[in-house]
């Protein structure tokens, strides 16, 4: 199937109209049917389109009779993103080139348009589209995408448990403490430290260990709510930051954890792995001005919860 340019009476850039003739015509059909892009011309009123090269109709067939939504797209009316509006200025004059990229729903393959209005053969405004295949380039950037969002993720996440790691808790620490101060809310941390583990890893080995942490991240994990941010802060170390939460309650969560942690049925190559840890507490005070300041009065509950023989939790309120 052949479409031919209808006589060419082709508009130069400074808008002067350029007679190129029967033969030059011809040769105009023969580049444009060569080309490695899309062009087409449809009216602006009716979308009827007008013309097509050979790239377009090897891939979207014959246009005679057709309008652009029916045969670029599998529409029943004009597209949501037509950009005919754009190429006509308020006075009706051409705007100049829209340039643009969209993937089409019909090949699924993505294009970098250039959209004008021109002057087609019988003077009328018609829009163009010159369409260049960007597929390969965009699906580097979205490789490349991806591949960015996997490392950001991986620089936030604790590789043995899939927790937060320590970066990851000032991050949303520093969020949630934010918000807390602004909006006058209470804030509670909860350190948590495993007790004895030096004697897991020298009694039945580090994957015996490793599989301890898995599992205490496990329960932990199953505990909090989407808004609470808990994490692995390093070795058997975790920090868990509660917003809404006073003192009260956070004790309570400590307790549960506690409680998890001691009846955990914990099997490793056949042994059961006994677990206990210490849990440190605090709130927000309207002194805090950093998350440190939090964690300072966490740790020290923590090491309280130690000397008084751990497998306890110890709450270590602010000064009034
Ligand atoms: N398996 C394993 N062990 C780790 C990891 N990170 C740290 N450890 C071990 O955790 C142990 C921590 O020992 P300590 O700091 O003495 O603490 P503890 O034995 O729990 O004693 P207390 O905290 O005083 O109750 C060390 O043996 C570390 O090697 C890890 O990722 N995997």
């Amino acid at each position: 199937m052949e479409t031919r340019i209808p006589s060419l009476n082709l508009p130069a850039r400074n808008g002067q109209a350029v007679d190129t003739g029967a033969t030059s015509a011809a040769g105009m059909q023969a580049i444009l049917d060569n080309l490695d892009a899309l062009v087409y011309v449809s009216d602006f009123d009716t979308h009827d389109l007008l013309y097509m090269n050979d790239y377009g109709r090897r891939i979207w067939g014959d246009i005679r009779g057709r309008k652009c939504w029916q045969v670029l797209q599998d529409g029943d009316g004009p597209c949501d993103f037509c950009t005919n509006h754009l190429l006509r200025k308020p006075d009706g004059l051409p705007a100049g080139t829209h340039v643009w990229e969209f993937q089409n729903q019909l090949d699924k393959r993505w294009y970098q348009c250039r959209d004008q209005a021109i002057h087609w053969t019988d003077g009328r405004l018609v829009r163009l589209e010159i369409a260049t295949d960007i597929t390969e380039r965009k699906e580097m950037e979205l490789s490349l995408k991806q591949a960015h969002e996997a490392a950001h993720k991986a620089s936030l996440t604790d590789q043995l448990t899939g927790l937060n790691n320590r970066r990851a808790f000032f991050h949303c620490g520093g969020q949630l403490l934010s918000q807390a101060q602004r909006y006058k809310t209470p804030l509670a941390l909860i350190m948590m430290d495993l007790d004895f583990f030096k004697q897991v890893n020298d009694t039945h080995g580090h994957e015996a260990g490793d599989e301890v942490l898995k599992h205490i991240a496990g329960l932990l994990h199953g505990r909090v709510r989407d808004s609470d941010c808990a994490a692995r802060m390093g070795g058997e170390e975790f920090a868990l930051l509660l917003p809404e939460a006073d003192a009260l309650q956070a004790r309570e969560m400590a307790e549960r954890l506690l409680k998890l942690i001691l009846g955990a049925e914990i099997v490793y190559r056949g042994h059961k792995i006994p677990a206990s840890a210490s849990f440190g507490v605090t709130v927000l005070a309207d002194g805090d001005q950093r998350l440190e300041d939090l964690m300072l009065r966490a740790d020290r509950a923590l090491y309280r919860a130690k000397d008084l023989g751990r497998s306890q939790v110890n709450v270590n309120l602010p000064d009034a």
